[in-house]
């Protein structure tokens, strides 16, 4: 009966009883969005080291792609170890760094220069790849309006690349806007989420809410990086050589984690531990519109604690 049911095309079914060992039985391969899935803030979700290791254990392959760009590869795979996750650096798919790596391998950047809007985490991973970067830290207003118009600009910038920065100000923006006057300066964002989810149900404005301000000052759209952006899978893909049909893409953002499984061929699970809700995917499901089809999960849970039952014992 199950089994019909994995094949009968039906989506947004709630993951559990018999169907569950199903599921997980059908991938070898998971992928796991963070905030919001697995912690909030610096508070893991109850439950979720012990699904993460308990999957390890069964031999299933486990990464992390985190649309969040605040932190380094060994930065995500200190505070995953912190908070009781068995993880590896290696297993961390963030914006930081997999911007880094599409402002060498797609943009040919390797040995070139970025204005940086984002933090210090970023520059790292940039310096890791051979970009060097200006623009990290405060930066602030200073002098007239014809002054700001004026600002000095480094002739070796080459791009434009905006991810969180929790110094971002009027005269970086003035700063991104300068270099973006110029045609052929690249414009990349890490990643469009309009919220950052925390502890106890509390939020703060996301990078998608900065990015926003930077495309339009500029009038112009920044490439992304981050999910749904393909890239973001193709880099564990190439890395890891894992089969989209056998993966699994967890996460609690419709337009961000449940799209990137849609565009990638992987199966997907909606966790309500984050920013939508199963009445957002009905609305997405019931629109009639095709594209908005690849918002709607393939299950959900209530939180990612509701696997455990499929993995003790
Ligand atoms: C919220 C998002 O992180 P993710 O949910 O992709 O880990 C972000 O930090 O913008
Ligand atoms: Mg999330």
């Amino acid at each position: 009966m199950t089994g019909t049911f994995l094949m009968s095309g039906v989506k947004c079914t709630p993951l559990k009883g018999a169907l569950l060992p199903q599921v997980l039985d059908s991938v070898d391969c998971l992928l796991f969005d963070c905030d919001g899935v697995i912690w909030r803030g610096d508070e893991a979700i109850p439950g979720a080291p012990q699904v993460i290791n308990l999957l390890k254990e069964r031999g299933k392959r486990v990464f992390f792609v985190t649309n969040n760009s605040s932190k380094t590869r060994k930065m995500y795979a200190d505070k995953l170890q912190a908070l009781g996750f068995n993880a590896k650096e290696d297993e961390v798919f963030g914006t930081a760094y997999c911007s880094a790596m599409y402002l060498k391998t797609v943009c040919g950047l390797q040995g070139g220069k970025v204005y940086l809007v984002g933090s210090n985490a970023m520059s790292q991973e940039l310096e890791a790849v051979g970009i060097q970067q200006t623009g990290v830290g405060p930066d602030h207003i200073h002098g007239k309006q014809g002054d700001w118009a004026a600002v000095e600009l480094d002739p070796d910038v080459k791009a434009v690349l905006v991810g969180f920065d929790d110094h971002f100000s009027y005269m970086k923006l003035n700063r991104a806007f300068q270099y973006l006057t110029q045609r052929d300066c690249l414009f990349v964002g890490t990643n469009r989420d309009t919220r950052l989810p925390l502890e106890a149900g509390k939020a703060v404005p996301g990078t998608g809410c900065l990015l926003q301000a930077v495309e339009t000052a500029a009038q112009r759209q920044a490439q992304t990086v981050g999910k749904p952006n393909h890239f973001m899978f193709d880099c564990v893909a190439s890395q890891f050589g894992v089969d989209p049909s056998r993966c699994l893409m967890v996460g609690d953002r419709l337009d961000t984690d449940i799209m990137l499984g849609s565009n990638c061929g992987l199966k997907t699970l909606l966790t309500l531990t984050g920013v939508n809700t199963v009445a957002d995917a009905e609305v997405h499901q019931k629109s009639g519109s095709a594209e908005r089809q690849g918002m709607v999960p393939d299950y959900y849970v209530e939180s990612i604690a509701d696997l455990l039952p499929a993995l003790q014992g």
